[in-house]
């Protein structure tokens, strides 16, 4: 019992029972005069009690003898649930009091729990008999102990049961009851075992509706004749309460979230709480978590100061995220609703549900942590689900759409060249889905046209192996492929005339071979260098001679075709590489070369003129022996004068056949 007020609240369900408990129940505090803490309706309705009670005491209510049995009772320890039989009050049936020792308010008190006895035989007695059981508003019956037949019933009977008066006397108590004989023995046993006043059954009404009652039967005597006298109490509504509030009680003691209650003193103890709030809070008992102040609990003091704030002038605050700690000090993240209550004695109360989101928590600061990652990254992200709806995307790729699509086909044409969309929709998807990733080469719409990027495609499966997301990352390459070539160009160009250097010849060489072989092509090279170059360089310096070399390759590169190949042989030697060429061909165009040289203008250097040696390769020759044969018609051009153009055929008479000098 832990009403605190002498009137049971409405609010308080117990209280609220208890109340209207058709007993009459008193609560009395102890070594204290027998002063009244608590009189329920019947016990106010059987003492004539109005209004407040909490400076009244019991005696002066009761006469002398009842007084005493009371007394001498109570002054012998060892009963514990003393039965006290007392004439009550004038007027009023008398009663027996089964005293039981209570606690009211953290004080030592008694319960009495006075049940009404019908006057024993007496013809005196007889009229009073009546007027109680006609006035009396609980329900009544009177029954032939022989047969069971009802022989008077009251008037809260007639409306209880539906019958009419007459009707009722012509029943029998078991027309009335639907237990079955063994169910009737068995519920007798139980109440003598457990010192019960009551039996309980099952009442059937006039309109067949069943009701769940409590009988407290005893033996009257009128006109000579026992009868049984039987006050039925309807307790229909509090076993569904009961059963209703064992589900409730089921539901909170099961719960996976935290359910408490605590006081809104400046600490704060916690009242109540669930299994859960034990296992949260790593609290080993109740009482451990009972005693903790509740502002332990916090981990940060201006946290807790700003809920309790909002509580106060809310009345409630829904699903607040609050680091709290656990009794052994672990730090716990959690969310919290919570409810400001008023109880019945007008003291606040907090109560609400505490979910510990700590896996949560952390899980949630990994993806913030990741996206914040991502966000940072220059390379586009994104995720698709299984039904390609994009999911996410990176602040580098939001930036690219400027909006999230809805579909990956979307996103797809919105950002993808058309090559490109299909070379990531007919293979790379299928690809990733089939082996998990994809990896291309593919590009994006940028504003100046398309920007190559590396492409990765990852699958992700479920546990059943179905495709869960699709995610996407683009990495722009452009400036690495502007690196690489500028590398490539480097690593096969000459830097000072920026002619193809030696070995990127002979691997182009290698190539266009190949080719001329497969087509039946003709090939031919063209060995040529600056005469008398040493000369140049002894009268005009090292500098002057580098830029005779830059622009002699200048002047002859504006004569050949998009496939020639010139290169820098070594020193002031340069080799053409002529595909499709034979030949005589190639003979033209190194006279054309030679002449271009002699026109060309090298001031401050005067006279500059070149030699050259022509040769076809034919689809066998190894190139060193062209090379050689090459070396010599040079040789051959210089020993004749210089300035000249000189075939490196095996047919001595070709050149004269070309008409070259
Ligand atoms: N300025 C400059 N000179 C170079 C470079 N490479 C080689 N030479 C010079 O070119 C000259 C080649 O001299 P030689 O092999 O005797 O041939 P030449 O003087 O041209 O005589 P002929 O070829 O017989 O007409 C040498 O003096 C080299 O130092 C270069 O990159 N820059």
């Amino acid at each position: 019992m832990n009403e605190g007020n002498s009137t049971a609240s409405s609010d308080d369900d117990l209280g609220c029972l208890l109340h209207a408990l058709p007993l009459p129940v008193l609560v009395v505090q102890a070594r204290q005069d027998w002063r009244l803490r608590y009189a329920n309706g019947a016990a106010r309705h059987y003492f004539d009690l109005v209004g407040e009670i909490g400076s009244r005491s019991l005696l002066p209510l009761l006469g002398d003898a009842d007084r005493r049995s009371l007394e001498t009772a109570l002054a012998q320890p060892e009963l514990a649930a003393p039965r006290v039989p007392c004439q009550g009050v004038e007027g009023k049936a008398p009663f027996e009091a089964m005293l039981r020792r209570a606690t009211w308010q953290g004080q030592a008190a008694w319960q009495l729990t006075l049940v009404t006895l019908a006057p024993r035989a007496g013809p005196g007695n007889e009229p009073f008999f009546q007027q109680m059981f006609n006035t009396n508003p609980a329900i009544k019956l009177l029954i032939d102990p022989l047969d069971g037949r009802i022989v008077d019933a009251n008037a809260s009977a007639v409306a209880f049961y539906g019958y009419s008066l007459d009707a009722l006397r012509q029943l029998k108590i078991t027309d009335i009851n639907c237990m079955g004989p063994e169910e009737v023995r068995a519920g007798m046993a139980r109440a003598e075992s457990c010192q019960q006043l009551f039996f309980e059954y099952r009442h059937r009404l006039a309109g067949g509706e069943i009701r769940d009652v409590h009988v407290y039967s005893g033996p009257v005597c009128l006109s000579g004749r026992e009868y049984l006298h039987s006050i039925i109490v309807d307790v229909t509504d509090e076993k569904r309460y009961c059963a209703q509030l064992e589900k409730y009680n089921e539901l909170f003691h099961n719960l996976p979230v935290g359910v408490y209650r605590h006081t809104a003193d400046p600490a704060g103890h916690f009242t109540a709480a669930n299994p859960a709030m034990l296992r949260i809070f790593e609290a080993d008992s109740r009482q451990a978590l009972f005693t903790a102040p509740v502002t332990a609990f916090y981990d940060c003091p201006t946290q807790i100061h700003r809920f309790l704030v909002d509580l106060e002038r809310d009345g409630a605050v829904i699903r607040r995220p609050l680091r709290l700690r656990t009794l052994k000090g672990r730090l716990i993240h959690a969310e919290v609703t919570a409810y400001r209550q008023v109880a019945a004695d007008g003291a606040v109360e907090y109560s609400g549900i505490v979910e510990d989101v700590t896996e949560r928590y952390a899980a949630q600061v990994n993806q913030e942590r990741l996206t914040h990652l991502l966000d940072a990254s220059p390379d586009i992200v994104s995720i698709a689900d299984a039904e390609h709806r994009v999911v996410y995307l990176n602040k580098a790729g939001r930036e690219l759409l400027g909006i999230l699509p809805e579909a990956l086909s979307e996103a797809l044409a919105a950002v993808h060249p058309l090559w490109a969309r299909r070379l990531i929709q007919e293979k790379g998807i299928p690809y990733a889905i089939e082996h998990g990733h994809w990896y291309a080469e593919t590009a994006v719409l940028g504003r100046g046209g398309e920007i190559p990027v590396s492409q990765l495609i990852v699958t992700r499966r479920d546990e059943n192996g179905d495709i869960e997301s699709i995610a996407t990352i683009m990495r722009d390459i452009s400036q690495a492929k502007r690196y690489q070539a500028e590398l490539e160009y480097h690593a096969g160009h000459d830097p000072l005339t920026g002619a193809v250097n030696r070995n990127r010849f002979i691997d182009l060489l290698a190539r266009e071979r190949q080719e001329a072989r497969r087509n039946g092509r003709a090939l031919s090279l063209v060995m040529f260098d600056i005469d008398h170059f040493k000369r140049v360089n002894d009268s005009f310096g090292h500098s002057v001679g580098d830029m005779v070399l830059g622009r002699l390759v200048h002047t002859c590169s504006a004569l050949l075709r998009e496939v020639d190949v010139l290169a820098r042989w070594g020193g002031e030697e340069f080799m053409l590489l002529l595909p499709g060429t034979p030949l005589a061909g190639a003979v033209t165009l190194a006279e054309r070369l030679r002449l271009a040289v002699e026109e060309e203008d090298f001031s401050p250097v005067p006279g500059i003129t070149s030699s050259f040696g022509v040769a076809e390769l034919s689809p066998d020759e190894p190139e060193s022996q062209c090379y050689k044969r090459l070396d010599e018609a040079l040789y051959r051009a210089k020993a004749g004068g210089r300035n000249r153009v000189c075939v490196a055929d095996l047919l001595d008479d070709l050149s004269e056949k070309c008409g070259v000098r």
